[in-house]
């Protein structure tokens, strides 16, 4: 299962999740086994093999930058103080934390990567907690929340319609999914310049780590991405209201901002 992070008003009582990897394993409903796909279990497993250098690579690699672009996905999810959000496929939490303070003290939020909540413990941390849960199928009822974000989750979920259907679903209307990505540029210089600097910096250093194959999946998984217009089009056909993809990082990341 994956796990989740959120905030949300403690005098609301209401308790918000993030979900990061929905590890598919055979469930039961009633009198029905359901069965994951395999493929989420083999992205979970991924996940798994890059979690102990994951965001010390992903601050190698990006020179810090990874940080601004997680900062502004979340001001851009319009979170405020009070409000109820979530952070979908939050895995260390990096955007569960930046929500957290957002939210703050009478904010709540529950949060997957409890051992980094000793490293970095903030006031506002102790309203963090964590749910196990899966992005298509959110252990929550509908309007549920004030904002979502997704940091480089939605490109790596097995069904990405069924996760925007579950977003909206679970947001407040006139609410704002904020979901940041790679970006699968239009233009050739820049795909070309982002395919350059994963096969000759991003990969030779994770090999470094024994992890060449799980580095040599972004590639491969931007490929078979969306673009921006594609992505606006998805969030469109998911029912939001409005939706618009921003380019960030010089076209190498950008962000969606779809609302319900
Ligand atoms: C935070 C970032 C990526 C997160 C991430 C997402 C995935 O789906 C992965 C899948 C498999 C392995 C790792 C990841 C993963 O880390 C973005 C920054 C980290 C990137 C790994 C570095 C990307 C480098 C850019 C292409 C070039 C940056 C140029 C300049 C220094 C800004
Ligand atoms: C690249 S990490 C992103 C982590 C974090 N949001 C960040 O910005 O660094 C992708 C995360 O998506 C999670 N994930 C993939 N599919 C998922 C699903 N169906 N449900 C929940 N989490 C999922 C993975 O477990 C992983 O933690």
């Amino acid at each position: 299962m994956g796990t989740l992070a959120a905030a949300i008003p403690v005098t609301a009582g209401a308790t918000a999740t993030g979900i990061s990897h929905a590890g598919c394993r055979r469930r039961r409903r009633g009198s029905v086994a359901v069965r994951c796909s395999s493929a989420a279990d083999e992205r979970q497993a991924l996940f798994s093999r890059i979690a102990p250098v994951y965001d010390h690579l992903n601050d190698v690699l990006s020179l810090g930058q990874h940080r601004t672009w997680k900062r502004i996905c979340v001001s851009w999810s319009k979170a405020k103080r009070g409000d109820r959000v979530l952070d979908l496929c939050c895995g260390s939490g990096d955007l569960a934390f930046l929500l957290s303070q957002k939210v703050g003290l009478d904010g709540e939020q529950l949060q997957t990567a409890a051992s980094r909540q000793d490293q970095r413990w903030k006031a506002c941390y102790k309203n963090i907690k964590w749910i196990e849960g899966d992005a298509l199928d959110l252990p929550f009822t509908d309007r549920y929340f004030d904002a979502v974000t997704v940091g480089y989750g939605l490109r790596n979920v097995v069904d990405r319609p069924k996760a925007m259907q579950e977003i909206l679903r679970v947001l407040k209307p006139g609410s704002r999914a904020s979901v940041l990505d790679f970006n699968k540029s239009s233009s050739i210089f820049t795909a070309s310049l982002q395919s350059w600097a994963i096969d000759n910096v991003v990969v030779p250093l994770a090999s470094s780590y024994g992890l060449t194959e799980e580095y040599k999946y972004l590639k491969s998984s931007i490929s078979q991405y969306l673009t921006g217009e594609e992505l606006e089009k998805l969030a469109k056909e998911a029912g939001f209201s409005s939706a618009k993809h921003y380019e960030l990082g010089g076209g190498l990341m950008g962000n969606l901002v779809a609302t319900r």
